[in-house]
């Protein structure tokens, strides 16, 4: 630990402030822009690289203005990196808030530097403060965060830092005395230390959070409907050939549906195609709200869809067509008709293609029975 004196932890602290900011300001330049929160991040460590610099030139000589903005950097970033999480997650930004803190926090280190000098007292302070913006982020992130590694290397990173500050004040205040930040001391060596660590994973954390939800964001756009928000075709076929694997291994049975909008083709005509659209939103939002949290819906094409029906037989699934049926006769103005072919799982020998070509057939007599019913088989 005596190898490491507070000033070369302090260069490194600059260094690696510097390298994140500048890869988090190009993950800005080059991700989506409805990734929000990454030029917060990005400003966040800059500013701490500032703040660790101007401790390296603190000195009495200029009033000490250096040692207060150095301060003024460190907390600025926190409140950035808060910033940030919040645009984030698309909370409210608060940034009235953020800034009466940073000010208010302001005039407490000057006072402390300036009024009634006190190096420990200024230290608790400043560290009390630090650990207050880490747990109010870390309660951001636990509330509105997705429940993923990066927000939780995030949040362990700080409940670590918000533990470390904590006997940092306490240790600063026991002690009451006057030591200088650049004191070799074990404790000064283990704070920087810490600081250095806490950037280097926060400014990670931050990567991974903006780089996990592109991950998400790309996955939902190759496996949805732009349209409905319901699966596409690749993907809900996928999903019905799981179920049939899954009732190979734990025999238990699944129903697949096929619906098909009756006359669309007349209501794109009469309305205009944009209507047409309309109300193939309303009849995904109106099936989804029927269908239980496992059941799934995909588009298969134009205005045909494919609903999968785990744990459910042929009998129990034509309750719910008729809950459909009853759903989209509802009143709104962009209820439609549908006609319905469903069909149950018959066993080991039955495959999805079988399943399908069945439902299929079920639907063209719905059709040709005068639409708007189910027929199963
Ligand atoms: N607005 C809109 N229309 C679509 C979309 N996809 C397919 N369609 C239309 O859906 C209509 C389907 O027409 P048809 O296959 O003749 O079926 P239909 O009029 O519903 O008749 P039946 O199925 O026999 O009751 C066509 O006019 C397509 O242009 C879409 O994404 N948006």
């Amino acid at each position: 630990m005596s190898s490491l004196d507070p000033r070369s932890l302090i260069a490194m602290a600059v260094f690696m402030s510097l390298v994140m900011g500048v890869v988090l300001a190009f993950m800005r330049h080059y991700y989506p822009r409805n990734i929000r929160g990454l030029r917060e991040w990005a400003c966040a460590p800059l500013a701490w690289a500032l703040g660790a610099l101007l401790h390296l030139v603190t000195s009495a000589q200029w009033l000490q203005a250096p040692l207060f903005l150095a301060n003024a950097c460190v907390l600025g970033g926190l409140l950035l990196f808060h910033l940030g999480c919040r645009r984030f997650l698309q909370q409210p930004d608060l940034k009235t808030v953020l800034l009466g803190i940073w000010l208010a926090a302001l005039v407490s280190v000057a006072w402390l530097i300036w009024v009634a000098p006190s190096y420990p007292l200024r230290l608790a302070f400043v560290s009390l403060t630090i650990a207050a913006l880490h747990a109010w982020t870390l309660a951001l992130l636990w509330r509105h965060g997705p429940r993923r590694f990066p927000v939780r290397l995030v949040q362990a990173t700080q409940a670590l830092h918000i533990a470390a500050l904590l006997v940092r004040a306490v240790t600063a205040l026991a002690r009451y005395q006057d030591a200088g930040l650049m004191e070799p001391s074990f404790m000064q060596v283990l704070h920087l230390g810490m600081h250095v660590t806490v950037v280097l994973l926060l400014t990670i954390g931050a990567v991974l959070m903006a780089t996990d939800r592109v991950h998400t964001e790309f996955e939902h756009m190759a496996t949805h409907d732009s349209l409905t928000g319901a699966l596409n075709r690749r993907a809900i076929l996928a999903k019905c050939q799981e179920e049939r694997d899954r009732a190979l291994r734990q025999p238990q049975s699944f129903s697949l549906m096929l619906l098909d909008l009756d006359h669309f083709k007349a209501v794109n005509d009469t309305h205009g195609h944009q209507h047409g659209d309309r109300v193939l939103q309303h009849f995904t939002q109106s099936v989804q709200a029927v269908l239980r949290r496992t059941d799934r819906l995909g588009r298969y094409g134009g205005e045909e869809f494919v609903a999968l029906l785990p744990g459910t037989d042929a009998v129990a699934a034509q309750t719910l067509a008729r809950r459909i049926h009853v759903a989209l006769a509802s009143g709104h103005a962009l209820d439609c008709q549908v006609s319905i072919g469903l069909t149950g799982w018959q066993g080991v020998h039955d495959t999805v293609d079988a399943m399908l070509a069945r439902a299929d057939t079920q639907l063209y007599r719905a059709k040709a029975q005068g639409r708007n019913q189910t027929c199963a088989g």
